[in-house]
């Protein structure tokens, strides 16, 4: 094995997107990697790919469609050598991976939750009739209408920064934002922000888990990789992604889920809603840890027979 660890003359090439938060989570990937093998930092390369969804930032990415708008160079690089491995926010991931790629390895989650940003108001309840809520998240928009039908949502796209930028512009009076990323950016004393309890709003499935993608045959890299995998966090992904597998689900429906684990059970709670938050099924159960793909599937099964044909259709 010692002869085929990554060097300075030639490094582990870690693929990710260009945005701050992307950075991050590669460069943690990297720092990770070089304590687990004490190599130096040199020894692994970050390889910024700019994808489709970078380049487009004038229209809501729901109305763009299409699989993989963030993710499709990185996986043609991975296919094609130009990288070793690809570090990705797994809440932006499809359920199935390209042939030849696997995504199979997880950093520790950070917090899953969501949190409440603005400069006037210190909560959700506080929010006055008829206040702008700037969102491009289609289960953030449902699950707000859902509790606050009173509220205004507007479209609101771009990177963490970008966001703050357009509460400070007044585009907005309040946003959210994921706890994990304000977490990795270092930025949660510098902005008004606040966790929102996952009875409040439920997190997208996989939400501040990263995940890191390689190509199937490379058993070098996946050997590389096993000292930094993180197991829990897998077992909570395979409930939750078995889920939205089982919902058809992108990112262009509202579904949000969350696995937690302890006293050695596994318990889940999933939900679906009508894009105008007119409607919220929901689900939930608990089983044995290795069984957290089941429960995922057949709350997901459930939930798909209760909603019926064109639930999600505005
Ligand atoms: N869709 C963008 C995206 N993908 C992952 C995160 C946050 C970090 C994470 O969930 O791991 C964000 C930004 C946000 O929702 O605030």
């Amino acid at each position: 094995m010692t002869r085929d660890l990554p060097t300075p003359a030639q490094p582990l090439r870690i693929g990710t997107r260009g945005s701050p938060l992307a950075l991050a989570q590669a460069n943690e990937t990297r720092a990770l990697l070089a304590r687990a093998w004490d190599l130096p930092f040199e020894a692994f390369e970050v390889v910024i790919i700019r994808t489709t969804g970078d380049k487009v930032i004038d229209r809501p990415l729901s109305q763009i469609g299409g699989k993989g708008l963030f993710t499709k160079e990185i996986e043609d690089a991975l296919l094609d050598g130009g990288i070793d491995i690809a570090v990705h926010s797994m809440k932006d991931m499809p359920v199935a991976q390209p042939e030849g790629l696997v995504l199979d390895g997880y950093l520790e989650r950070e917090d899953p939750r969501d949190a409440f940003v603005s400069l006037q108001h210190g909560a959700i309840p506080d929010l006055p009739a008829g206040t702008t809520v700037g969102t491009s998240s289609l289960r953030r928009r449902a699950q707000i209408l859902a509790r606050r039908p009173d509220l205004e949502v507007v479209e609101f796209r771009g990177n963490v920064q970008t966001r703050l930028k357009k509460l400070e512009d007044r585009v907005a009076e309040a946003t959210f934002l994921a706890m994990a990323g304000l977490n990795r950016l270092g930025m949660i004393g510098e902005v008004p922000a606040t966790a929102i309890g996952e009875d409040e709003m439920l997190p997208a499935i996989a939400q501040g888990a990263i995940g890191i993608e390689r190509r199937g045959a490379d058993a070098r890299v996946a050997a590389l990789l096993e000292p930094i995998h993180h197991e829990a966090t897998a077992q909570r992904l395979a409930c939750e992604r078995a889920f939205l597998a089982a919902l058809d689900g992108s990112c262009q429906t509202p579904i949000a889920g969350l696995a937690e684990l302890s006293g050695g059970r596994l318990r889940f709670r999933g939900e679906i809603l009508r894009p105008d938050g007119s409607e919220v099924l929901a689900e939930a159960g608990d089983c044995a840890i290795a069984d957290g793909a089941d429960l995922g599937r057949e709350l997901g099964a459930a939930l798909r027979r209760i909603a019926g044909p064109g639930f999600f259709t505005l």
